[in-house]
């Protein structure tokens, strides 16, 4: 593999009392799509939070371009190009969709606001019909839309997706997995955590499998699928 974009070492953390991540392993090449799963509480947002600086590390190394972030503030990773789409589409719902646009140039990029407004309405024209809407009274796959737009905004070199497709009909589902290949093809590395395992493993080149806060399983979908187990507990054939 070439230099990783992200590379995780020994990756600590938790809340209070609680250890979630007990010593996580990943990486990230550039312009690759990696798929991070596992089963509900297994730890992927905690490892999301914690590499985008929202959740404070206790150990190891997060290497984002080679340099060690995992104590930087998280409005400089952002500034550093690893922009973080949270789960659960969190868009500020009173304010416009435009609004929330325009809050992913904040840290970055501002000064080409204007420019990736047009790409990111190109990407998704239907919320270039609805620049004026309040972001809340939106459809929630034009919420998702919304929140990935608005990670667009900040020019990612790295994009963390967490559980995009979480709610979804299947159409917008389809549509929402051509988008990730198309942002790919662009040359964009992706992270994405997602629950649609099948999918995700036709557009990933790597998987991880993370259970109980730690890596039981890396490698590409073709070597995930070939694991009797892993195929039963992520696919249920
Ligand atoms: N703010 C918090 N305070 C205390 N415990 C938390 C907090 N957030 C998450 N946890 C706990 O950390 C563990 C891992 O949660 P996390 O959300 O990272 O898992 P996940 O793999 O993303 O799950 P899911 O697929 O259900 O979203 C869970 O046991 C959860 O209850």
């Amino acid at each position: 593999m070439s230099t990783p974009l992200l590379s995780v070492r020994g990756l600590r953390s938790g809340y209070g009392a609680v250890e979630v991540l007990r010593g996580v392993d990943l990486d990230v090449a550039p312009g690759e799509i990696v798929a991070l799963l596992g089963s509900n509480g297994a730890g992927k947002s905690t490892f999301n939070q914690t590499v985008s600086g929202l959740v404070a590390a206790r150990a190891g190394r997060v290497l984002f371009d080679g340099k060690d972030i995992s104590a930087t503030h998280y409005r400089d990773i952002v500034r550093a190009g690893l922009i973080h789409v949270p789960e659960g589409r969190k868009i500020f719902p009173n304010l416009s969709a435009l609004e929330n646009l325009e809050l992913g140039s904040f840290a970055r990029a501002r000064e080409r606001r204007a420019a990736n407004l047009e790409r990111v309405f190109g990407i998704f024209p239907r919320l270039k019909e609805r620049t004026r809407q309040l972001a809340g009274t939106m459809s929630g796959g034009e919420q998702q839309m919304l929140a990935i737009g608005r990670g667009l905004m900040g020019e990612p070199r790295l994009l963390i997706l967490d559980e995009p497709s979480l709610g979804l009909s299947p159409l917008l589902v389809e549509e929402l997995f051509g988008l990730i290949a198309t942002l790919h093809g662009q040359g964009l590395a992706i992270l994405l955590v997602e629950q649609n395992v099948g999918q995700s493993l036709e557009i990933a080149q790597r998987a991880y499998v993370m259970e109980n806060g730690a890596v039981q399983f890396s490698g590409t979908g073709a070597e995930l699928l070939a694991t009797d187990r892993l195929r039963r507990a992520y696919l249920g054939v």
